[in-house]
């Protein structure tokens, strides 16, 4: 099975408006709430696909319950160790234009909870095919704790994928994450370099071994020894962007679950990803969207073989 991580799990709760107006009392007809965060998300994709997978979360107080019953009515596998913080809420505002994201920070996680997080990893690892790390760690949780949780699969031989980014992302690196997949904002931001081609190369260098950038509605891009490959969506997909680098990492965990060549993952991750911008949820794609896409798209070699 796959095993997600998601250090900081929230309550994602979307309004829908047709224009957001800054600074004016914003009148929302249309609210939704569901358990989220990166690696919840990389769980829900995975169990739509019929992949085995277990989503592990910190939860507490009512909004971590709120969480938990989510994911048990939506039948997501996932274990929560408890903490005594209250679960944090993002908001998503979706309009005709754009979607606003609203992420509140996180509660505080004591060490010894974090330490309960990692056991858990820890037992579970034996069943792992691979490991995500996937999302921003709470206050009170170390920089260094996602480069914690890449080590503790490297130990197990498990591949690793992790999806951090900042301080997080460059402490991951010192330890060879199997895959890192930032998107063009945090590739850029972490290597002061804007073409992406170039930044994954700076990632690779400071300790990636694989580097899959979602670059949007300009794609994906991956990045390895082995060579530099390209994917495009289809054009004019449009909807709601939220959880669609999430979908990425689903079907680049899948792939490396499955040891598929990297031109395939790149295309798979691409058409996963835009049939999960047509869905109105994060951690939701369009089936038949999928299925389109995946026939229609086939990377790009960047480099020479
Ligand atoms: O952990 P963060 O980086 O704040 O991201 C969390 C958020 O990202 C999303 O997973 C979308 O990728 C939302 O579901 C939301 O929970």
């Amino acid at each position: 099975m796959i095993v997600t991580v998601t250090p900081n799990p929230a309550l994602d709760v979307t309004y829908r408006l047709p224009a957001l107006r800054p600074h004016a009392a914003n009148r929302v007809a249309h609210v939704a709430a569901q358990a989220g965060g990166k690696g919840v998300n990389v769980s829900r994709v995975l169990h739509a696909l019929g992949r085995p997978t277990l989503a592990v979360l910190p939860l507490g107080g009512e909004t971590g319950r709120a969480v938990r019953r989510d994911l048990e009515e939506a039948g997501v596998p996932h274990e929560a160790v408890s903490i005594e913080g209250e679960t944090r809420r993002t908001v998503a505002v979706v309009d005709d234009v754009d979607t606003t994201m609203l992420n509140e920070a996180g509660p505080h996680v004591e060490e010894q909870e974090w330490a309960a997080l990692r056991a858990r990893v820890l037992q579970l690892l034996p069943a792992a095919r691979v490991l995500v790390v996937s999302g921003s760690l709470p206050p009170g949780v170390p920089a260094q704790a996602g480069a914690g949780l890449v080590e503790l699969a490297h130990a197990r031989g498990v591949p690793v994928i992790l999806d951090a980014d900042g301080p997080a992302l460059v402490a991951g690196l010192a330890v060879r994450p199997t895959a890192v997949k930032p998107n063009a904002a945090e590739l850029a931001a972490a290597t002061g370099i804007d073409d992406p081609a170039a930044a994954a190369a700076a990632l690779l260098e400071a300790g990636a071994q694989a580097v899959v950038a979602s670059l949007g509605p300009d794609g994906l891009l991956v990045r390895t020894p082995e060579g530099c490959w390209r994917a495009r969506p289809p054009g004019g997909v449009a909807g709601n962007p939220t959880g669609a680098g999430d979908a990425v990492v689903a079907a680049l965990a899948t792939g490396l679950a499955e040891r598929a060549p990297w031109p395939l993952i790149a295309a798979d991750a691409t058409a996963l990803s835009a049939a999960a911008v047509l869905a109105p949820r994060a951690g939701a794609f369009d089936a038949d969207a999928y299925r389109r896409f995946a026939a229609a798209i086939r990377a790009e070699r960047l480099t020479p073989a």
